[in-house]
């Protein structure tokens, strides 16, 4: 406490600010032990949901006695999926699931989907929506195969869940759906990844699709307000490795040296992602973790965004950059000692044995 006193604060100051800092901090950990997304006895829509994160988040909101609807392309892959959600229902009895095979690239397309979850629950729309499906095609940007990835990974990532999101707040808004202001708020959630927290080489085709998903769910966080009797709840989910059929496809364009550069994260499986995802959806949080890097990506972007915890969130984001300060010199260095080693464009994911 020597430099407390040094610095002129008194004492009782001190400890009484530190005191205060702690209470705030325990005390919103308390007020989020409530679970603030049930979904027992409510409709959970899915994209992306047969394979991967979507499939397994599917799985696990059956288990809690979701009735689910899942969203792809593949009709045999979702058939292999709707088998898996409906053995892990916990009320089989009454729980009900269907699949709707989509393209989410397809202009206009969510608008049809939403009409169809529709038909299929009775009149009444999906209470949660979850936007899982995404695709990556990492390659440097001055590939010749670069520009087309990277409007394909914007049509799947981020034009895909903007219409849907578009789709289904269209159906939620509107006053004859008005559950009232102290109604169940239903939830859209977004699915971007870390590299919308932070940028690394080899993800230009990719990166600003998630990042742009940030921007979009952020606005509408605020331009909900405008609705009170009809509660929504915005949120964004921030993967980091996911060992999924997704990753295996991404892993045979992926350059050298952003394989290099992400192999100290450690990989996660599905299960796992989603597991942790639902975690921090239950406890009301706007963007989701879910990892300890996450965690510290989260909070050195936060800038205007919502904050999970505003007292944690933003001591943590004041420390963040004293570790960017070395990790970027790191990777920069590694980046510049690849382009020594293997020259510029080394790349594919065997460029590290060449
Ligand atoms: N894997 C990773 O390392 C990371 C992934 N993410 C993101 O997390 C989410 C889940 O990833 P992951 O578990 O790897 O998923 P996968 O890539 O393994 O599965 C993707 C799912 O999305 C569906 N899908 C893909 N394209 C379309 C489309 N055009 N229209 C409709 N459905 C489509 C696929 O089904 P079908 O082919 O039948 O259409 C499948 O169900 C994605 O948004 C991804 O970008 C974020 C961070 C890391
Ligand atoms: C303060 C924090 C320190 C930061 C240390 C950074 C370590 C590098 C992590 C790179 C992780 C890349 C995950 C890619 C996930 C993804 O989205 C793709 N697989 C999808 O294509």
């Amino acid at each position: 406490m020597d430099f407390v006193q040094r610095l002129g604060i008194p004492l009782p100051i001190a400890t009484g600010a530190l005191g205060l800092i702690v209470v705030l901090i325990v005390g919103m950990g308390f007020f989020k032990r409530k679970n603030h997304m049930p979904v027992e006895g409510r409709t959970v829509l899915i994209t992306g949901a047969s394979e991967g994160m979507g499939r397994s988040a599917a799985v696990q909101l059956a288990a809690k006695g979701a009735h689910v609807i899942l969203v792809s392309r593949n009709v045999g892959r979702l058939e292999e999926a709707l088998a898996a959600v409906r053995a892990a229902a916990s009320s089989p009895e009454t729980q009900r699931f269907t699949y709707i095979s989509a393209d989410v690239s397809e202009p206009g397309y969510a608008a049809e989907v939403i009409a169809q979850a529709i038909a299929w629950n009775g009149g009444r729309s999906p209470d949660v929506v979850w936007c899982v499906a995404g695709m990556s095609t990492p390659l440097l940007w001055t590939d010749d195969a670069a520009m087309d990835a990277a409007r394909r990974n914007m049509d799947v990532n981020y034009w895909g869940s903007a219409e849907m999101s578009r789709a289904i707040l269209r159906e939620w808004l509107r006053p004859e759906n008005a559950p009232g202001p102290a109604g169940e708020p239903r939830h859209l959630i977004f699915t971007a990844s870390v590299l919308a927290l932070f940028a690394i080489v080899g993800y230009g085709p990719y990166s600003p699709s998630k990042w742009a998903l940030r921007g979009l769910a952020d606005t509408l966080a605020m331009e909900l307000n405008l609705y009170p009797d009809n509660p929504v709840k915005v949120h964004v989910v921030y993967p980091a490795t996911i060992v999924s059929p997704g990753y295996e496809r991404e892993n045979k364009t992926k350059p050298g040296i952003t394989l290099e550069l992400e192999k100290d994260d450690p990989p996660e499986t599905p299960d796992t992602v989603a597991r942790r995802a639902i975690q921090g959806l239950e406890r009301g949080e706007h963007f989701v973790d879910v990892s300890a890097l996450g965690f510290l990506m989260r909070c050195g972007v936060l800038g205007g965004s919502e904050r999970n915890n505003w007292v944690l969130d933003t001591i943590v984001g004041w420390f963040v950059p004293i570790i960017y300060f070395f990790v970027k010199k790191d990777m920069n260095a590694k980046t510049t000692a690849w382009a020594r080693a293997h020259g510029p464009t080394g790349k594919g994911p065997h460029a590290t044995s060449t």
